[in-house]
C-alpha cells in the first residue's frame, strides 16, 4: 500500500484480499443474477473489488446510523432513520451508471430488508428547450446546464425522508422526458450518480456533496474513456434505426463512418473540456477513487485516510 498525502493507495492485488474472510460469499445463484443485470461486468470484479467495497461500505452506513441516533440523543428528540447518501462522479462515459447498479445491486443483496434507490443527476439538467433559449446546447454536461438548486432541494427532501421526485433523462431522446419521473420517499441508501456531485456551487450556500456519507470518483485516462463513449455511440447507432424518435435516428440510416467522426467531434468539443475544467478537479474529493483500465479492468482504489 502506497503511502499518499491524503489517500491509501492500493493495488488491486491487494485490495482483493481484504476482508475476504469475513465476508459472506455470494451463492452462485445471486453472482448469476448480478451477471445478468450487469452482463458486462465480470463475476472476478465482483470478488475481487466489490466485496471488500460492500463490507467497507457497510462500516460507513452502521456508523452513520448510530451517529444520528446519538446525535438525537443528546438532543432530546426521537431517534429517526436518516437516509445514508452514496455519491459517484466521474467522466462522462467512465461507466458511473454501471457501477451504481452494480452498488445497488450487491447492497440490496446483502441488505435485503433495506430500500436500496438510485438516481442520475442527470434528470436535472435543463430540459433542451431552456438550453435553446440560454444558448447552452453545446454546453450540455457543465455545470451551467444543471439545475443546481432542484437538486440540493431533492436531495434535502429525501435526508428529511420526504416524498421527493426526481425527473429524467433519455440518451436515447437527448432531451427531459416530459412528466416522467423518479419517486423517492425514505430509502435507508439512496445512490446519487452525476458528472457533477462533487462539484461546487456557483450560487448555492449548500454543495450537493453536502449531504452525501461517502463518495466515489471512477476515474481512467481520457483516451480509454473516450473508447468506451464511442463503443456506447455504436450502441446507441444500432438500436437507434428502430425508432423515429431517437435523436440518433438520422445519424443511424445516414454514413457510419460519418456519425463516429461527429460522435468524436462531440467529445473533443464537448466532453473533453468538460472533464478537464470541471469533473477532473472535484476528483480528490472523493472518499474513494477507483481506478480503471483498459477493458474497465479496476486495476486501483485510493481510499481517503481521514
Ligand atoms: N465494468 C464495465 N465493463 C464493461 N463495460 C462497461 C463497464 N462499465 C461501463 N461499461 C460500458 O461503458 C459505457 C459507459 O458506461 P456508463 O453508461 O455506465 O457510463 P456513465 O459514466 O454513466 O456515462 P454518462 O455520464 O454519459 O451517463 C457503456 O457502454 C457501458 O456498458
Ligand atoms: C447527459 C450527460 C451530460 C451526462 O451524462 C452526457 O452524457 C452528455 O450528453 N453530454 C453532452 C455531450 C454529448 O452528447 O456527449
Amino acid at each position: 500500500m502506497e503511502n499518499q498525502i491524503n489517500y491509501y493507495k492500493i493495488a488491486r492485488e491487494e485490495w482483493r484480499n481484504f476482508y475476504q474472510d469475513h465476508i459472506m460469499p455470494l451463492t452462485q445463484t445471486e453472482l448469476s443474477k448480478i451477471q445478468s443485470l450487469n452482463d458486462r461486468i465480470s463475476t472476478t470484479d465482483v470478488s475481487e473489488v466489490y466485496m471488500p467495497l460492500i463490507h467497507l461500505l457497510k462500516m460507513f452506513v452502521a456508523t452513520h446510523q448510530k451517529l444520528q441516533d446519538q446525535q438525537a440523543d443528546f438532543l432530546g428528540i426521537k431517534p429517526h432513520k436518516v437516509p445514508f447518501i452514496l455519491g459517484i462522479a466521474g467522466s462522462v462515459a467512465v461507466g458511473k451508471s454501471t457501477t451504481a447498479r452494480l452498488l445497488k445491486t450487491l447492497l440490496s443483496e446483502v441488505y435485503p430488508t433495506k430500500k436500496i434507490e438510485l438516481i442520475t443527476t442527470d434528470g436535472f439538467l435543463y430540459p433542451n428547450a431552456v438550453l435553446k433559449k440560454k444558448g447552452l446546447m453545446s454546453r450540455k454536461g457543465f455545470p451551467e446546464s444543471y439545475d443546481m438548486e432542484r437538486l440540493v432541494h431533492f436531495i434535502n427532501d429525501v435526508k428529511n425522508n420526504l416524498p421527493a421526485k426526481a425527473p429524467v433523462y433519455s440518451h436515447e431522446v437527448y432531451d427531459i422526458v416530459a412528466d416522467q419521473y423518479e419517486e423517492i420517499y425514505s430509502p435507508d441508501i439512496l445512490i446519487v450518480e452525476g458528472i457533477n456531485v462533487l462539484q461546487l456551487p456557483s450560487q448555492q450556500k449548500i454543495y450537493v456533496s453536502d449531504f452525501f456519507d461517502f463518495s466515489i470518483y471512477v476515474d481512467a485516462k481520457e483516451e480509454d474513456i473516450k473508447q468506451w463513449y464511442l463503443e456506447r455511440f455504436g450502441m446507441l447507432l444500432d438500436t437507434a434505426f428502430k425508432d423515429p424518435k431517437n435523436y440518433y435516428y438520422p445519424y443511424a440510416l445516414g454514413d457510419r463512418k460519418q456519425a463516429f467522426d461527429m460522435a468524436a467531434k462531440v467529445w473533443d468539443e464537448i466532453d473533453h473540456p468538460n472533464l478537464h475544467d470541471y469533473i477532473l478537479p472535484t476528483r480528490n474529493r472523493a472518499d474513494l477513487i477507483i481506478v480503471k483500465g483498459k477493458n474497465h479492468r479496476i486495476n486501483e482504489l485510493l481510499l481517503r485516510k481521514y
